[in-house]
């Protein structure tokens, strides 16, 4: 089976809008100091156009967690594939990820999260299709675009693992 990409967000209107969150995010955070959490591998595209635009200062760490393999659909279960390098006892937590589908992953991982003692969560995601949510409790802090249910590419996330490097959001389309 072949694909087509076609496109649902350019790469001029993401940029804006994230330029938007940063500005929403640096100053709902004045005065404090932001630990980011970057949800690899989808989130390194979208983490680095973020932190870039936040005045105030940032710090990093990532996490590498997987569910959906190679596949379109999630398989249901989520497994740490790489944890922190750092703890976050007292500090202002910020998870950044590409997308919000299904809530697994990230009810998976705030639980695993909050128990780490950070003084804050928050989350903030580059897209959500919030038609498809199948559990509860995942509250988008920060949000660049609510999507409709299709299968999206580009800006980390992947077919296949393909098409991360594309620099717009894109519908795949199976020929
Ligand atoms: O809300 P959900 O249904 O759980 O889907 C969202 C998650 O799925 C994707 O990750 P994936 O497991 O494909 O790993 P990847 O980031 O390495 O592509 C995406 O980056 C999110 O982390
Ligand atoms: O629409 C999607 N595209 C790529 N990866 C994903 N992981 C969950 N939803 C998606
Ligand atoms: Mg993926």
């Amino acid at each position: 089976m072949s694909e087509k990409i076609r496109v649902l967000l350019d790469e001029e209107t993401v940029e804006k809008r994230i330029c938007e969150v940063a500005a929403q995010i640096s100053e709902a955070y004045k005065g404090k100091e932001i630990h980011m959490i970057c949800v690899l591998k989808g989130g390194v595209f979208f983490m680095c156009e973020l932190a870039k635009r936040i005045t105030v200062p940032v710090t990093l760490d990532f996490m590498s967690v997987s569910s959906y393999g190679d596949d379109t659909k999630s398989s249901g279960v989520v497994k740490i594939v790489k944890d922190l390098d750092q703890p976050l006892e007292d500090k202002e937590v910020l998870v950044v990820e590409d997308i919000i589908d299904s809530g697994r992953t990230l009810s998976y991982l705030l639980d695993v999260l909050k128990r780490r003692n950070p003084n804050s969560v928050k989350l903030c995601t580059l897209l959500d299709k919030p038609d498809r949510r199948v559990v509860e409790g995942v509250d988008v802090d920060y949000c660049c675009f609510n999507i409709p249910d299709e299968f999206v590419v580009g800006y980390g996330l992947d077919y296949a693992q393909k098409y991360r490097n594309l620099p717009y959001i894109g519908v795949v389309e199976f020929e």
